[in-house]
């Protein structure tokens, strides 16, 4: 799916009035199947910008087209649609606590059925060899009926990224997938999700706090700062400098010190979020 955002500001309904636009005069192009890594500090707006490419945050300003479409004026039906062809993977996939991996990996079709066949996939789930064959590229194959209330943080995490696979869909917004990941785990992790969204032509576009994984695993990287676009650029292209003036009020995230939700051993609570 191409992308174009000109000019785009967004702010979230709940907001102060006294707050600022969560993104301010975006301006963002990306062609069909291109990879892109968004960095920058805690607020900077990275979950804003992917809730807006997503069709979840109307903009105030600005544009934003899919496909050389603006989702916002298509018809109610043709919005489904198209939020039927693009996927946002939240930081912590959204779980019932009892369900089984299978169920919850197969959910990720959901958004391609007709409600006849997401009923009927209740009762007679088809897709288990898809499903299984999504939680082998993530090392979990031996997880495919476990029951998600007794995985670790990171398998979860993990179980969502299997599940943003079986959307087959074609812009993937995956919200920093390595928070709950240990160092090797992530980056195995992160080649799986960039190998098969090749594999499906796919547009990919992840925030990550991890810097130097995001240098390595994506040739583009665009840095955030305060709701704005501070560069866009060749991952090759980002210098120390860049990196610093983007963290210049956040320097302990650069280090490494983003915050990270749960370690990949300890089980936790489920974080429950909109998909
Ligand atoms: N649901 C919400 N209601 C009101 N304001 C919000 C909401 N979500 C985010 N914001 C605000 O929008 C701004 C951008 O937040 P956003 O979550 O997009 O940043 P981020 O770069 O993803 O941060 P992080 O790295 O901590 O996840 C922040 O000022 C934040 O406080």
């Amino acid at each position: 799916m191409r992308i174009e955002l000109r000019q785009l500001s967004a702010a979230h309904p709940a907001a102060s009035r006294t707050a600022g636009h969560a993104l301010t005069g975006v301006d963002l192009q990306l062609h069909s199947g291109e990879h892109v890594a968004v960095i920058g500090p805690s607020g900077a707006g990275k979950t804003t910008l992917l809730q807006a490419l997503a069709c979840a945050l109307r903009p105030q300003a600005g544009s934003l087209l899919l496909d050389d479409a603006d989702p916002w004026r298509l018809s109610h039906r043709a919005l489904q649609r198209l939020r039927g062809t693009l996927f946002l993977a939240p930081q912590m996939p959204p779980l019932p606590p009892r369900q089984r991996v299978v169920t919850a990996v197969l959910a990720g079709r959901l958004p391609r059925m007709s409600l006849w066949q997401s009923v009927r996939s209740l009762f007679y789930p088809v897709g288990i060899a898809e499903a299984d064959a999504a939680l082998e590229r993530f090392d979990l194959a031996d997880k495919l009926f476990a029951r998600v209330d007794r995985l670790s943080g990171g398998e979860r995490q993990r179980v969502g990224l299997a599940r943003a696979l079986l959307a087959r869909a074609s812009l993937l917004l995956v919200d920093e997938p390595l928070s709950a990941l240990d160092p090797t785990r992530a980056r195995q992790a992160l080649a799986s999700l960039t190998s098969a969204a090749r594999e499906q032509r796919a547009t990919l576009v992840c925030t990550m706090h991890d810097v130097p994984m995001a240098l390595a695993h994506f040739p583009r990287v665009v840095g955030m700062q305060q709701g704005r676009v501070a560069f866009d650029l060749p991952a090759a292209q980002v210098s120390p400098a860049h990196l610093q003036a983007l963290y210049a009020q956040r320097p302990d995230e650069l280090a490494g010190a983003a915050p990270r939700i749960e370690p990949d051993d300890v089980a936790g609570p489920v974080t429950m979020h909109c998909r």
